[in-house]
């Protein structure tokens, strides 16, 4: 679970993050949303330790950020996994050889205890026969299941997707955020995705967070989302017509 009390962050005369309050739990996908310059981008950053708030505190399951020692701060970090807008693979490694990486980096274990585990991740991503290709060489929904298996693989307790669903075609953003909630849920992991997909939120939102110039503007789950009456939630989700008719009609079904 993250906890979330007050945060506040500026560059320089630009007040960024304006006092955010909220938690997000275990097992939970969580999903940030709301327009360009926000503060999502900035907010994900704090909650990666990226960004230091410049006032306020981020528990995570009970740790203080701002307590932790330097050493306790990166073994935060090693619980942290993170998919990046874009998949943002090594290009020259291999499949293999990106979801190895934080193996090799950060463990001491034997080759064949890596390898195991990557076979296993690549497994539970549905990549079975990828393990030699170079990211090139395959489409953009498996490299991202790459990216997902890469984030998962140190087993992490929480997970981070930045945009997860840039440059998909609509199925395979279905399928990747499916991918996403289940592992989110059977690995119980804290996830936080940033988001401007409105697919996402209506079909994984366990929790939605909607930031408006840098303040928590509403929050909730996708079932509430439909019924609320803040105009700028309902401005900003529902502004194309047919999300406005997915939710008269929703609206009407409860009726
Ligand atoms: N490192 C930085 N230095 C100065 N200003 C920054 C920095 N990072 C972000 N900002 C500013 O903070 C504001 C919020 O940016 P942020 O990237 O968080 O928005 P966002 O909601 O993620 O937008 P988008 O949906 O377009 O990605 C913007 O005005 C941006 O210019």
């Amino acid at each position: 679970m993250i906890e979330v009390d007050n945060i506040h962050k500026s560059f320089g005369e630009h007040h960024v993050l304006k006092g955010i309050s909220t938690s997000f739990e275990k097992g939970k996908t969580n999903l940030i949303i709301g327009q360009s310059g926000s503060g999502k981008t900035v907010f994900l950053k704090c909650l990666l330790g990226l960004f230091e708030p410049d006032e306020g505190n981020i528990c995570y399951n009970g740790r203080f950020y701002s307590e932790l020692s330097t050493k306790d701060r990166r073994n935060l970090r090693q619980e942290m996994g993170m998919v990046f807008q874009g998949s943002a693979l090594f290009d020259s490694m291999t499949v293999e050889g990106n979801v190895m990486f934080p193996l090799d980096m950060f463990t001491n274990q034997s080759r064949s205890e890596k390898q195991d585990r990557v076979d296993f991740v690549l497994k539970r991503v549905n990549l079975i026969d990828a393990h030699k290709k170079y990211p090139s060489e395959i489409s953009g929904g498996m490299q991202k299941r790459v990216a997902i298996a890469r984030a998962i693989v140190m087993n992490p307790k929480y997970l981070f997707c930045d945009e997860p669903n840039s440059g998909l075609d609509p199925k395979t953003a279905i399928l990747i955020d499916n991918l996403i909630h289940e592992i989110t849920t059977e690995y119980d992991i804290t996830t936080i995705i940033n988001t401007h997909d409105m697919n996402s939120v209506m079909e994984i939102g366990e929790k939605i967070l909607f930031l408006k110039n840098g303040y928590k503007e509403w929050e909730g789950t996708n079932k509430e989302i439909f019924k609320t009456d803040n105009q700028a939630v309902t401005d900003f989700v529902y502004s194309s017509e047919l999300f406005k008719k997915v939710r008269q009609m929703y609206l009407e079904e409860r009726n």
